[in-house]
């Protein structure tokens, strides 16, 4: 695919605030992170040198669990079938919502600020991270259903701190956390990166999903055209956000 026609996710929804004229959904009362986290050494794991990183058991399984139960009950909307000029084909059920707290919380309340802070991996991110994008989506992929091959955009973003104070940041890597896997049913659904711009099977790199494994891949300008491969049977279920860093 050229790149100056690169196939984009489509964009972030405007805010529930904008889109109905009333005052921004309430957030979901999202289950408590029991056991407390995180429940293993988290020690990120290069799958793509620089462009893709992965968390094992980021969350046990019985959270997991907690959550595919709470999620299933949020109002899930299908997507239109047929996508607006240049954005990619997305078959699958979505929720999404702006909510700074739970951001808040999946960064410091889990050990994953100080994994993405780790000396290590801390030079990959493109600057000084901060949190996470308050643009939480939950997605929930049945039979049948995919995301095809696009690339992710890189947003500018306001994140409030809880102090109170406004930090101007921008979105430099998307982070998918996976609550199904095979273990749980669910056939299908990886997600396959593809280094050349190009989708050959030859040159995929095909990420299975794993039941609490959270996966961080670049995004921007050098992102790897990437899609989610459809689910045969069961459910993928997947939390999306961003890392967010000071611009
Ligand atoms: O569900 C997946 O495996 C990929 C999701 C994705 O590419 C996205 O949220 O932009
Ligand atoms: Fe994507």
């Amino acid at each position: 695919m050229a790149k100056d026609k690169r196939s984009k996710a489509p964009p972030p929804a405007a805010p529930a605030s904008a889109a109905t004229g009333t005052a921004a959904a309430a957030s979901p009362s999202w289950p408590p992170f029991k056991p407390s986290l995180p429940v293993v050494d988290l020690t990120p794991e290069s799958l793509v040198q620089d462009k893709v990183v992965v968390l094992r058991s980021f969350f046990p399984r019985s959270l997991c669990r907690d959550y595919v139960s709470f999620l299933r009950e949020l109002p899930l909307i299908t997507t239109p079938g047929k996508p607006k000029r240049g954005e990619a084909l997305r078959v699958n059920d979505r929720f999404q919502i702006s909510d700074t707290r739970f951001a808040n919380r999946l960064w410091t309340e889990t050990g994953l600020k100080e994994a993405v802070l780790s000396k290590d991996v801390a030079q990959l991110w493109g600057g000084e991270v901060v949190g996470l994008n308050p643009n939480i989506r939950i997605y929930r992929y049945s039979a049948g259903q995919f995301f095809d091959a696009h690339y992710d955009d890189s947003n500018s973003v306001t994140l409030k701190t809880e102090a109170g104070a406004q930090v101007p940041v921008v979105t430099t890597w998307t982070l998918l956390l996976y609550l199904t896997s095979a273990a749980d049913g669910c056939v299908g659904g990886e997600t396959v990166f593809y280094p050349h711009d190009r989708r050959s099977p030859k040159e995929e790199i095909a990420v299975s999903l794993e039941t609490g494994m959270l996966l961080l891949h670049k995004h921007g300008h050098d992102c790897m055209l990437h899609e989610g491969r459809e689910v045969t049977a069961g459910e993928k279920w997947v939390i999306r956000t961003d890392l967010c860093v000071k611009r």
